[in-house]
């Protein structure tokens, strides 16, 4: 039976039967010890009176706990011949008495490794000791046990492994499916009215703790938050783990209402938001959840958890730290993003992109310093597209990174072929993406990009933006320092639009701050967007860094700028961004320019 993986309680009952048939007027009891070692449970007692077998279900293992107990507590054999006399079962013998137990013979059962699995009796209407037979039938039978007990044990293990994140302990993935489809199976078999919701989970800001702490101290945030989330739900729901930051609540039985939903909501968030002391640090985590409900948003578990994330992704977009209920709109922009996800990913591979350059003018000598490189796609179905359409999904997807790497790719490669072409040199600035920022070998693909084309480091500037450099200032100023040394230059872009702290723009290598559009835009009705320009380009003189100003329209942006001691300019003024052959034509006719400064 064992080999052939019967349940060990089939196994067990089994065991004690055939020792009953071949010892006459003796009942056999195997009792399992439970997970904290403290008691024995019932295994197998097939003929012992029901009434008994209930009653030392549960015993506690000690010193003076009947022959059971005590075999437990001293690991070895307790033979007690009468039980009316022996003062092992003083606190017993009324329950064993009134069934004619006289005697009992236990046995521990212990593991391969010596650890105790449970006992193994035997009990007779008779006052007197085990004979040689019966001690050497009970030797074969306590060793029988042990390997049937041992592994139930290593089937539930590894069914646990199998079921279980390693990290927290919660339930993954696979468990989920099999939770939440007998729970929806449950919801129609008994035609009950109540709801079936799923709450797809991500931390908002579990990143910055990864890169400050380092894995281990992120490894101890999310046991915490976990355990802080197993906390928030009653014992039928479920939180599960599906990996990195994210997790899923299965929430069952919950009265038809989203009111009764959003309570539980509000506790998770206050539970997760609650400060986290981690390595002498304080954190402060916050989290967007998503929640699909069983059965109007989906029918099965697949449906419910991609609509449960579709949630979840809409309340990170409005802003993080907040929770969304599914609705069908969402849907329809899931599948959407889906689309565009693929098509991006093939848009790589069939070189769909392309990079169009708009001059950065020089507003002392109007000649063109430098260009922009900005990438557009040629969609096959929806036509040229601007990069406002798709980076946001490849920053979100990781597509940028691949992305990222051809843009600067073909930069350098066109840069050198204008230098080469006998056009006057100029720096070529490339956009770059936070993701790619901070991979980790990202100054050693640049050197390498640089090597490939020939290009030499003077004429490339990676401009970045505030918000991607205040994420973790530490790294961002070691990786720009790295590439700095290169000889690559660094602007920073839509300058004014994040919160960068003066102390921490003087540590960053940094050669020219770009005035975000906006505030040029609405310069002529805005008083305050014309404080803000001349007092980013007063501040950018002081730290000794060029200011440019983007998007500049008319001439009365332009004047603005120069009587302010704006060093540069870039924008539809001067040209639109164009195609590498009219950028040469500007190049070879620096006239075109001047006529506009
Ligand atoms: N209204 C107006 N607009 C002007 C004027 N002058 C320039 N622009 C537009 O302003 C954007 C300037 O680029 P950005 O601030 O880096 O903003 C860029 C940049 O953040 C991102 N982007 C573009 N190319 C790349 C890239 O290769 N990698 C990454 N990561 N982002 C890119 O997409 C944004 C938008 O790019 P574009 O659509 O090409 O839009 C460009 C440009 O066409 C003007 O006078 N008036």
């Amino acid at each position: 039976m064992i080999a052939m993986n019967s349940p060990l309680r089939d196994v067990l009952d089994k065991i004690t039967r055939l020792i009953e048939e071949q010892l006459e007027g003796v009942f056999a009891s195997i009792l399992l010890v439970d997970s904290d070692g403290e008691h024995l449970w019932h295994g197998a007692a097939p003929s012992l009176p029901g009434t008994y077998a209930r009653a030392i279900d549960g015993i506690a293992i000690g010193p003076n706990m009947g022959s059971c107990g005590t075999a437990a507590y001293r690991r070895e054999s307790v033979i007690v011949a009468d039980i009316a006399n022996d003062a092992l079962w003083s606190n017993f013998r009324d329950l064993a008495q009134p069934h004619g137990l006289r005697s009992c013979w236990s046995t521990p059962i212990l593991s391969h490794q010596g650890d105790l699995l449970g006992t193994f009796a035997l009990y007779s209407g008779e006052v007197r000791e085990p004979g040689s037979f019966e001690r050497r039938l009970t030797e074969r039978v306590v060793r029988i046990a042990a390997i049937a007990i041992e592994r139930k044990q290593n089937e539930d293990e590894i069914f646990f492994l199998a079921n279980h994140d390693a990290l927290t302990g919660l339930p993954n993935r696979i468990l989920l499916k099999d939770r939440l489809t007998q729970a929806m199976l449950h919801t129609q078999l008994h035609n009950h009215n109540p709801w079936v919701s799923v709450v797809f989970v991500d931390l908002d800001n579990f990143k910055t703790v990864n890169d400050r702490l380092g894995h281990t101290a992120g490894d101890e945030l999310l046991k915490i938050v976990a355990g802080r989330m197993v906390g928030c739900v009653r014992p039928i729901d479920a939180v599960v783990r599906l990996g990195g930051d994210e997790f899923v609540i299965l929430l069952v039985d919950l009265p038809a209402s989203t009111d009764a939903i959003s309570v539980i909501l509000h506790k998770l968030r206050a539970a997760i938001t609650d400060p986290i002391a981690l390595d002498g640090h304080e954190f402060h985590i916050t989290c967007s959840m998503g929640v699909a409900t069983f059965p109007h948003d989906g029918n099965d578990a697949e449906a419910l958890l991609m609509n449960a994330d579709a949630a979840m992704y809409q309340a990170k977009n409005s802003g993080r730290d907040s929770f969304q209920f599914f609705t069908a709109e969402m849907n329809t922009k899931a599948h959407e993003r889906f689309a565009m996800q693929d098509a991006i990913r093939s848009g790589i591979a069939r070189s769909e992109f392309y990079l169009d350059y708009q001059p950065q003018v020089d507003l002392r000598s109007g000649h063109i310093f430098a260009v922009e490189a900005l990438v557009r796609w040629r969609h096959p179905v929806l036509g040229v597209l601007s990069p406002v359409h798709f980076i946001s999904l490849a920053e979100e997807t990781g597509l940028i990174v691949p992305l990222g790497d051809w843009v600067l790719n073909e930069a350098c490669r066109q840069n050198k072929a204008w230098q080469d072409a006998g056009l006057p040199h100029l720096s070529v600035s490339v956009n770059v993406s936070a993701l790619q920022f901070q991979e980790k070998d990202w100054p050693q693909r640049v050197r390498r990009i640089l090597k490939e084309s020939g290009l030499e480091a003077e004429y490339l500037e990676l401009e970045v933006t505030e918000s991607l450099l205040m994420r973790n200032v530490d790294q961002a100023i070691a990786t720009m320092k790295e590439l700095q040394e290169l000889g690559v230059h660094f602007a920073i872009d839509d300058f004014g639009t994040g919160y960068s702290s003066l102390s921490t723009l003087k540590c960053l290598p940094v050669t020219r701050l770009k005035i975000d559009q906006s505030f040029v835009r609405n310069l002529a009705h805005d008083e305050d967007d014309r404080s803000i320009i001349s007092a980013v380009i007063s501040l950018g003189q002081r730290l000794n860094m060029m200011v440019i100003a983007e998007g500049v329209e008319t001439e009365d942006q332009l004047a603005f700028l120069r009587a302010n001691g704006c060093d540069e300019a870039q924008g539809y003024h001067f040209s639109k961004p164009v195609d590498p052959g009219a950028m040469a034509d500007l190049l070879n006719a620096p006239e075109l320019i001047l006529e506009h400064i």
